[in-house]
């Protein structure tokens, strides 16, 4: 009976109400960190810079000499990057310098090589004055030692890795990622590559879960295909709470024929059953339940209905599981094209923006659950709600982007 079906915004709550971020940490090099959340804040264990720098090729000049033009300088040595000048400068005087080397005791600016001319080897005339300060980084003027730079909680990404190294850091805490083990379920399924023989199909749905999982910072564990045995089906749900799955993900055998062995395998195994059937289309034999420590998302077998599945539920709850902020893929949009009544479960139609400034979509005109590349021409998910009443062209619609 379709009115005892669980809403869609009802499985999602349930689903994330059940459901805590995971607090353990690991200590990882930063290269293997982006993307990553870190557990604690991240103080500085230097200062930057860590003196006074040369921001360009030049002289370091006397505060005397600053503001000066067609004097000439005694050159009295020079200074690179990674040296240490040992001489003091005094009116009179420069010493030659490059970028990022330490500006010497008495220096007041660096003029650049451009604003001065060589009149001999020992002395230069400065073309065009420098102000004092010019051209020196001061020492902690990025930031210094101690200092907090980023928070908990923050997602790493290019920059505040280099940040973070800059800081003196070569490794962060961050949260472990959520392990998913994804399994696929049915006789008929042979693996990715391998050319079905007469009744098999591949089993072409798991790598679309895994790659939504690997977007929302989850670590992959492949459980393959199992038969349509209790045995098989057993095993694969042992291996995947032998390599602590946070959650276990199964595709197919979520329905009621007389092969859908999913909810009964895991009931025997001691699952307990949070809900099965959900009022949507695709989607709805999707089942969620708790084994152990390891939540169950019993996906149902067509690969549309899988991945639209997979996208409601567990994006969600994998991002909330890893500490990933929620991605909002929601928006609202004119129809294109008008469109017929809604039975009673909320349809989630594939789509297509109409226009480059993707303000307006119509929906694409094969919707059954069982056709990829119309899933993958789609930009969004249309969404119609419950028994909706026709909706005309230029009625306003909610969309789930697909990208
Ligand atoms: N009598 C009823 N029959 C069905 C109902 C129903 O309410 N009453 N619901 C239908 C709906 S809706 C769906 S969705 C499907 C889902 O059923 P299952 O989860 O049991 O899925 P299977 O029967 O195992 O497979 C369905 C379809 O998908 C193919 N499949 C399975 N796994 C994969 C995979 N990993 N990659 C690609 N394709 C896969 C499978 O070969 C089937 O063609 O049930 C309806 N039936
Ligand atoms: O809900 Mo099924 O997912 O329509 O194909």
């Amino acid at each position: 009976m379709a009115l005892s079906l669980l809403q869609v915004g009802e499985a999602k709550e349930r689903i994330s109400a059940a459901h805590k971020p995971i607090s353990e940490t690991e200590n990882l090099n930063l290269n293997q960190l982006l993307g990553r959340i870190i557990s604690r804040d991240i103080l500085s264990r230097v200062t930057q810079p860590p003196f006074d720098a040369s921001a360009m090729d030049g002289y370091a000049i006397h505060e005397r000499d600053c503001g000066k033009e067609g004097i000439s300088l005694e050159v009295i040595g020079e200074v690179s990057a990674g040296q240490v000048a040992g001489q003091t400068i005094t009116a009179g005087q420069a010493l030659r310098i490059f970028t990022g080397a330490p500006v010497p005791d008495g220096a007041s600016a660096v003029i650049i090589q451009e604003n001065t001319e060589q009149i001999d080897g020992r002395h230069i005339r400065i073309t065009s004055a420098a102000s004092e300060g010019a051209n020196i980084r001061r020492s902690g003027q990025d930031f210094s030692n101690g200092q907090p730079l980023l928070k908990a909680g923050t997602q790493l990404n290019a920059r505040s890795l280099s940040l973070a190294a800059a800081a003196g850091h070569g490794t962060l805490d961050v949260y472990r990622r959520p392990r998913i083990a994804i399994l696929a379920t049915g006789n008929e399924l042979v693996p990715l590559g391998t050319l079905p023989g007469p009744g098999q199909i591949s089993a072409s749905g798991g790598i679309a879960i895994a790659a939504l999982a690997q977007e929302n910072g989850a670590e992959i564990i492949d459980l393959g295909i199992a038969r349509d045995t209790r045995a098989e089906i057993q095993d694969s749900v042992k291996r995947a709470i032998a390599e602590k799955a946070d959650v276990l993900l199964t595709i197919g055998g979520a329905s009621v024929g007389d092969h859908d062995l999913i909810r009964p395998v895991l009931g025997g195994m001691g699952m307990e059953l949070d809900f099965w059937k959900v009022a949507m289309r695709p989607g709805k034999p999707l089942m969620v339940g708790r084994l152990g420590e390891m939540l169950v998302l019993g996906l149902p077998g067509n690969p549309v209905s899988s991945f639209v599945c997979a996208l409601l539920f567990a994006e969600p709850l994998l991002r909330k599981l890893g500490h990933l902020p929620p991605r909002n893929r929601e928006a609202s949009v004119l129809l294109e094209e008008s469109m017929p009544t809604n039975g009673p479960r909320q349809h989630f139609m594939r789509g297509v923006f109409t226009d480059v400034s993707q303000t307006s979509v119509r929906a694409l005109s094969s919707q059954d659950s069982s056709l990829l590349q119309a899933l993958t021409q789609a930009d969004c998910l249309i969404v119609r709600p419950s028994y909706a009443s026709e909706a005309k062209a230029g009625d306003s619609v909610q969309i789930i982007r697909l990208a």
